[in-house]
């Protein structure tokens, strides 16, 4: 188990101290795929340097597996590295390596002779499913396959917990998606430890078991990922939980807006979005019961279902006609019932 302790990092710079992560506590249980979102500048690399020893600090403890990992020096750090494997958003390969020499490069700075490294390098490059371009050099792969190679790399010490910070940001949706994919059979079958840095709750949907949303250096929220997106309590964590639902409207959505903007010209349209046990909810039949004058037309609809769970997110497009009083008031009772309402206005 991985526990920060009332961590704080502080840097101390020419315009004065910048307090990168402030008084966070979080345990990360052996074999979750614990995820950790937020914008730029909001602390979580810094974080996550604490765990393999590349910061140190201001105050309070990191605990891996019982031992207090901060204030470790030389071969008992070094050691202690060797037990947490990074994949980085770059990629940072070795150019003029080969695939098979890359994934050999932390075998060679522990010590292992040449025999045994090559044999484990050549296993770990079929496990990423690199084994036919092991002879290939870093220029001649795919965005893809480089981080690929760094994968095998990150897991050629066999370390108990694999950090991935910003693995994927590089990668078009597709890649990042076979690169998640690689990531959660890795976690199956290595019952690997995996911390993982982004900014796109897409990741942490598809591969987290739990998130943590950190903002200005402090762990705002913290659960379960079904819990998270079903039930965000911070605004942060709504924008995120809603980014990600939004990027997979369909486009065919999008051109039912732009037509019914068209066709009604002086009605209201408006976005709904229900979460969790919220989807079952006869919110709709409330509001027309309550405003019989007011028209509502249903135009799109989609529930997303979230992985691993039964829980899901609901979007309704709705147009109300009637008067600026009803619509106002429906808008209102949305409120009050905890539907989340957006109003889309005519540009
Ligand atoms: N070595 C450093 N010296 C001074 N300030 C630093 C240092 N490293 C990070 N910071 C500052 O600490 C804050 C948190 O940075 P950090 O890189 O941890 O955030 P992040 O959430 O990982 O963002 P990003 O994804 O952009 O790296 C930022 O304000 C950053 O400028």
């Amino acid at each position: 188990m991985i526990e920060f302790k009332n961590i704080s990092k502080t840097f101390e710079t020419d315009d004065g101290p910048v307090r990168a992560v402030q008084n966070v506590n979080l345990k990360i249980n052996d074999g979750e795929v614990f995820g950790i979102v937020g914008f730029s500048g909001a602390g979580k690399s810094t974080l996550v340097r604490m765990l393999n020893g590349l910061e140190t600090p201001t105050s309070g403890e990191v605990i891996i597996n019982g031992k207090k990992i901060n204030g470790l020096k030389g071969a008992e750090l070094r050691e202690q590295r060797k037990k947490i494997g990074t994949i980085f958003q770059h990629f940072n390969l070795l150019w003029s390596r080969t695939v098979l020499q890359n994934i050999e490069f932390p075998l060679e700075l522990a010590g292992v002779d040449k025999k045994t490294r090559e044999k484990k390098a050549k296993h770990l490059a079929e496990v990423v499913g690199l084994g036919e371009r092991i002879h290939a050099y870093p220029a001649q792969l795919s965005g893809g396959q480089k981080q690929r190679v760094g994968i095998a790399r990150a897991l050629a010490n066999d370390p108990d917990i694999l950090i991935s910070d910003e693995a994927t940001s590089a990668l078009d949706p597709q890649t990042t998606d076979e690169v998640l994919d690689l990531l959660e059979r890795i976690n199956e079958k290595l019952n690997l430890t995996i911390v993982i840095i982004t900014h796109e709750m897409h990741v942490i949907r598809k591969l987290a078991d739990t998130v943590a949303v950190m903002e200005n250096g402090q762990v705002i929220e913290e659960g379960p990922v079904a819990e998270v997106f079903t039930h965000p309590k911070e605004d942060l964590t709504k924008r995120f939980v809603n980014a990600e639902v939004d990027a997979n409207q369909t486009k065919d959505t999008q051109s039912v807006v732009k037509d019914l903007l068209e066709r009604y010209p002086n009605g209201q349209l408006i976005q709904l979005r229900f979460h969790g046990g919220q989807v079952e909810t006869p919110v709709v039949g409330s509001v027309i019961r309550q405003f019989p004058g007011l028209e509502l037309s249903i135009l799109e609809g989609s529930i997303h279902q979230l992985a691993d769970s039964n829980s899901t997110i609901g979007t309704l497009f709705i147009q109300l006609l009637g008067t600026k009083e009803d619509i106002d008031g429906a808008i209102r009772l949305f409120h009050e019932l905890r539907v989340e309402t957006k109003v889309i206005d005519h540009e």
